[in-house]
């Protein structure tokens, strides 16, 4: 149960007023979700919004998700756009803790994607990545290079020598890469970083569904445009039973980016390396969260053992996508 924090009714409203939002009619807690308090919140003006109050992030670190989340949603791209007070704050206080307020978005998740679906995340994509090119403000991907550096040796302990052995190696290349002029070279910017189906809405008739926005953007961070779209592979173009790349979902998905955004040589040729890095992110997150859970944690850990599956066969079945 996502609601952490009870807010009442009044404090729904008082933020809302004073966001010149109208009032509020319903507040509805959302069961989903194990890191923050979401409630939809409905309003005399038949609008529908999200509020969160975030119980992990501070107010020091929000800005960056926030604003970029704005920043895109006034280029074009859908993604909770966060409510500005007549100061123009996007980042507020309820119940004494930071809170926001985004447009709900409408649908919900396809957690058994088509070609068609991959299509329209690889372009959405895309756009988000030229969208955020002018992006001022800066963080680097917290769960980037140096933290599997140092989250690996934490985490080795608990593993025996097999998955031990295809991690140490597995950082190994990836530092070696990270210091490659093809990887220096590639082009980087905001990028979402945890796209997976459940991240994403579509909505429509089955299909025929359209794509209605990427959310959930607190693990952003400015790192490669290529990097995201590994993550998005490993995702929505594997089989999850055996973590086999499904390869007519992955072409298109990677066929609709370079569409809207052409890969550069060096994208191509690292997008192998890359989808293996993207699965020792994950690996190496989720052994965190199961065996160094967090106070008294609110995470139900995810089975790090599907992205040790993901990663040995990225490294037993590289795969190249050819123009
Ligand atoms: N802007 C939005 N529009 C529509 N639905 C939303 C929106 N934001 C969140 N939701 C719904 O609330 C659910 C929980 O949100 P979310 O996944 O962001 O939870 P969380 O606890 O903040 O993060 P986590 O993904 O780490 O669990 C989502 O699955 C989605 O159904
Ligand atoms: N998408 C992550 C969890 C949230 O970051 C995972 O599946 O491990």
């Amino acid at each position: 149960m996502a609601v952490f924090t009870e807010v009442s009714l009044d404090a729904a409203n008082a933020l809302v007023e004073r966001l010149g939002l109208g009032s509020v009619t319903a507040l509805r807690g959302i069961a989903s979700g194990i890191e923050n308090t979401n409630y939809f919140v409905t309003t005399d003006r038949d609008q529908q919004w999200v509020l969160t109050l975030f119980e992990r992030l501070t107010f020091e670190q929000l800005p960056f998700y926030l604003h970029l989340m704005k920043h895109l949603a006034e280029r074009g791209i859908p993604v909770p756009d966060p409510q500005a007070d007549t100061s123009g704050e996007i980042l507020h206080t309820v119940c004494g803790k930071p809170a926001a307020l985004v447009n709900k978005l409408s649908g919900g998740h396809q957690l058994a994607p088509s070609i068609w679906h991959c299509q329209q995340v690889g372009q959405m994509l895309a756009r988000m990545h030229l969208a955020g090119r002018d992006y001022p403000r800066h963080q680097p991907n917290l769960r980037g290079l140096d933290w599997w550096v140092e989250t690996v040796p934490v985490v080795v302990p608990y593993m025996d020598a097999n998955a031990r052995r295809l991690i140490e190696d597995e950082l190994v290349f990836q530092r070696h890469l990270a210091e490659t002029s093809a990887y220096l070279a590639l082009p980087r910017g905001p990028v979402h970083a945890d796209l997976f189906r459940d991240n994403v809405m579509f909505d429509g008739l089955p299909g025929h569904e359209k794509l209605t926005g990427f959310f959930d953007f607190y693990f952003a961070g400015v790192d490669t445009w290529l990097f995201d779209l590994a993550v998005c592979l490993n995702d929505w173009c594997i089989d999850l039973d055996t973590g086999r790349l499904i390869e007519e979902r992955a072409s298109a998905m990677v066929a609709a980016y370079d569409t809207e955004c052409p890969m550069s040589a060096d994208e191509l040729r690292l997008l192998p390396a890359m989808m293996r890095a993207g699965a020792l992110r994950f690996w190496t997150s989720r052994l965190w969260d199961f065996h160094l859970p967090r106070e008294a944690s609110m995470l139900k850990p995810h089975d790090p053992t599907h992205f040790e599956r993901v990663l040995r066969e990225r490294v037993a079945n590289p795969w190249h996508w050819v123009r």
